[in-house]
């Protein structure tokens, strides 16, 4: 293969399959968990989203960056955090696409291939991107390698010589050192293993002050201001998430308090294993802008997705939580609720960013929920 302007280079999975194409961005090695996501556009928001980290993100749409890259100083006004990033910089550890087009759009300052090139971060293109999800769909999530094609014989050793994706602690690269505040109005604490902005975009749009509390800080030592907390999404295993950070500790300590509570993704397989459910390795997760999700009076909404993991529905604690939403397609949970209680969990991400706007009344319901408290 000639890649023009470029190296040539290879996405190389674990069982020893090669899908040659040609770098863009940082051309180095880089290595990590396959996923992919059937979004059509959002790559900004995608990229930048703290759940991606440790894995090379697989994009099924046929052509990526047609749009470029927008400015990270398009500020959202109540949080004061960027409009069309979810964090602060690039975390997919690389991006694999089809075919990389050059920009054309009035709020682009930079093409992906440079934005890329910028972060570090390597990117393959020209691979038939189909093939790729064909086979994971079939056998389920692998590791794998970009390298140089020159590299391509000694990938197999450097995939088996790092630990594998599930054991390995992201939230840590990607938490807040200290508590950080956005927004105006009654104070929320907001677990942070890794948030995406745009649920504390959210947030602070329904007149909520949010505290990022670090992952792994008890939530008593901010019990007398707050008056709401959130679970958020992260990166990794949610074992990890429990077992380091005590996450499901701090749900507990909630819902002791008797705290309005809204969790998500991450937050929601947190919350569901703190009250003894079990969660299991999806075989590939749901990852997209297009997952259908139904509540139990049949309602189907369209939600954005991230998660390889969910939780057994059967394990639920029902004492505590009723089902509320599921994925009419696999029958996977994707929320429980308990409307006494005021607590609000959803495996699928209600902000979207990027993806559809069909469940942000969920954040209504929790504001609610918080503003009533006495
Ligand atoms: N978006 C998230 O919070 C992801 C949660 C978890 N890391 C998973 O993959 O299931």
């Amino acid at each position: 293969m000639k890649c023009k302007g470029s190296e040539e280079a290879a996405l190389v999975l674990e069982d020893g399959t090669v899908f040659r194409g040609c770098y863009f961005g940082e051309p180095r090695v880089s290595i990590g968990e396959i996923v992919f996501t059937t979004t059509m556009n959002g790559y900004p928001e995608s990229l930048t989203d703290p759940s991606y980290k440790g894995q090379i993100l697989v994009m099924t749409h046929p052509m990526v960056g047609n749009y470029g890259v927008p400015s990270k100083n398009l500020i959202h006004k109540p949080s004061g955090l960027p409009l069309h990033y979810e964090s602060d910089s690039i975390k997919v550890e690389g991006f694999v696409i089809s075919r990389l087009t050059k920009p054309s759009h009035w709020s682009s300052v930079m093409s992906l291939d440079e934005w890329l090139k910028r972060e570090s971060i390597p990117g393959l293109h020209f691979v038939d991107t189909r093939m790729i999800v064909k086979k994971i769909r079939e056998e389920g999530v692998k590791m794998g390698a970009i390298v140089p094609a020159d590299e391509i014989e000694s990938a197999l050793g450097k995939i088996s010589n790092v630990p594998r994706y599930d054991e390995v602690d992201y939230i840590s690269q990607v938490k807040p050192k200290v508590p950080i505040a956005h927004g105006e109005g009654e104070t929320v604490a907001l677990i942070d293993c890794g948030v995406k902005y745009g649920i504390v975009r959210e947030l602070t749009e329904r007149g909520l002050r949010v505290l990022r509390i670090p992952c792994g800080e008890k939530i008593e030592k901010f019990s007398d201001e707050i008056k709401g907390v959130i679970l958020a999404n992260g990166p990794g295993n949610p074992k990890i998430a429990a077992e380091r950070y005590k996450v499901t500790e701090a749900a507990r300590a909630a819902v002791e308090y008797g705290f309005p509570i809204l969790s998500i993704c991450l937050g929601h397989q947190l919350l569901n294993i703190a009250f003894g459910a079990q969660v299991y390795k999806m075989k590939y997760g749901h990852r997209g802008v297009n997952k259908p999700v139904k509540d139990t009076d049949s309602k189907c909404y369209i939600v954005s997705e991230n998660h390889g993991y969910a939780i057994k529905p059967e394990t639920v604690n029902r004492r505590m939580f009723k089902h509320w939403f599921f994925n009419p397609d696999d029958r996977t949970l994707e929320g429980v609720v308990n409307y006494e209680k005021k607590i609000f969990s959803v495996q699928f991400h209600p902000e979207s960013s990027p993806g559809p706007h069909d469940t942000r009344w969920i954040f209504d319901m929790f504001a609610k929920a918080v503003k009533e408290v006495k």
